[in-house]
């Protein structure tokens, strides 16, 4: 049908899902996420070991988006494993998102869910801010070498990772070349939160967020042409793989516009968070609607015709 997507080969009904962290921590939620038009759903980024996270408030939305600094809370890996285990993927596909905190937590993970034979997509996530003290993965390329090839190792076949926003074309460069030596990376999910932005409120002249001195990842319009910017270079650079577009979406047109950029599939995270569920039936809407006007029959007919001058 018109909104109808495709990513590793597996069929999806509509390009939108959640972004990992939203609506996706606990069953109920996850649950949630199937009963709403949403093409397909993903998990918290999981650890080993169940994780608390940062100290409340840890999470604010604000007039052109939101900032948080979550600190990794959910319920451990085998949580989201025994759901994936019990979903039905003729409903619609599920993703697990995976952000051990050192390279050999992953390779726990990774290998109880491969031995779990499972159709689960694995987003890795080598982007997860707001753990004090531990380096963003993606901005220290020696890390994410080291990362990837033990992944593709260990996990041995088809997934995708989760990147952080670039800002500079030769960084562009390097983490282009870097995931097109791993070839079982197969989709790109760009971009997480644009990492350690500060939100300040003047009548209490104070942060809004407790962890780190206010110090926390931004989404929502803030972050909108930066992930655009991130979802073209990768499209750009990386032509035997596919793009999930994240960031800044909270309508039809900016859909669109990730579609434009070279998506696949999109993700919404702070609208979600804002709206809930129900706002997936209003995004495909607005995005048939839009195809529709242009006389575009399918997301193939649009992905990556964005136009320069
Ligand atoms: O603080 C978090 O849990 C968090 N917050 C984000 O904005 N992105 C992430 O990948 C993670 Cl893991």
């Amino acid at each position: 049908s018109l909104l109808s997507a495709s990513l590793l080969g597996i069929d999806f009904a509509s390009p939108l899902m959640n972004a990992s962290g939203v609506c996706c921590r606990y069953n109920e939620e996850l649950d949630a996420m199937l009963a709403s038009d949403a093409g397909s759903l993903i998990t918290k980024s999981c650890t080993l070991l169940p994780r608390e996270g940062n100290p409340e408030p840890r999470y604010t939305a604000t007039a052109l988006g939101s900032i948080n600094s979550m600190g990794l809370p959910n319920e451990g890996y085998e949580y989201y494993l025994d759901y994936a285990v019990k979903h039905d993927y003729a409903k619609k596909p599920l993703f697990m998102s995976v952000a051990g905190l050192s390279l050999e937590d992953n390779m726990a993970m990774l290998t109880a869910i491969r031995e779990a034979k499972l159709p689960a997509i694995v987003e890795l996530n080598l982007s997860c801010p707001n753990v004090p003290g531990k380096p963003q993965i993606a901005y220290d390329f020696e890390a994410m070498e080291s990362m990837l090839e033990a992944a593709s190792r260990v996990w041995a076949q088809p997934f995708g990772v989760k990147m952080p926003p670039y800002f500079d074309i030769a960084h562009f460069d390097e983490a282009a070349a870097i995931l097109n030596r791993h070839p079982l990376v197969k989709f790109i999910t760009c971009i997480n939160s644009i990492g350690n932005a500060l939100v300040i409120d003047i009548e209490r002249e104070s942060v809004v967020i407790k962890p780190k001195d206010g110090f926390g990842g931004i989404g929502g319009d803030y972050v909108l042409p930066t992930a655009l910017a991130n979802v073209n270079a990768f499209f750009r650079r990386c032509p035997d793989k596919q793009v999930i577009g994240c960031g800044g979406v909270k309508s039809g047109a900016e859909v669109f516009m990730h579609l434009l950029a070279g998506a696949s599939l999109v993700q919404v995270g702070t609208a979600l968070q804002e709206e809930g569920c129900g706002i997936f039936a209003r995004l495909n809407a607005e995005l048939a609607e839009i195809l529709q006007r242009k006389g575009y029959r399918s997301l193939e007919e649009v992905r990556g015709k964005l136009r320069t001058l």
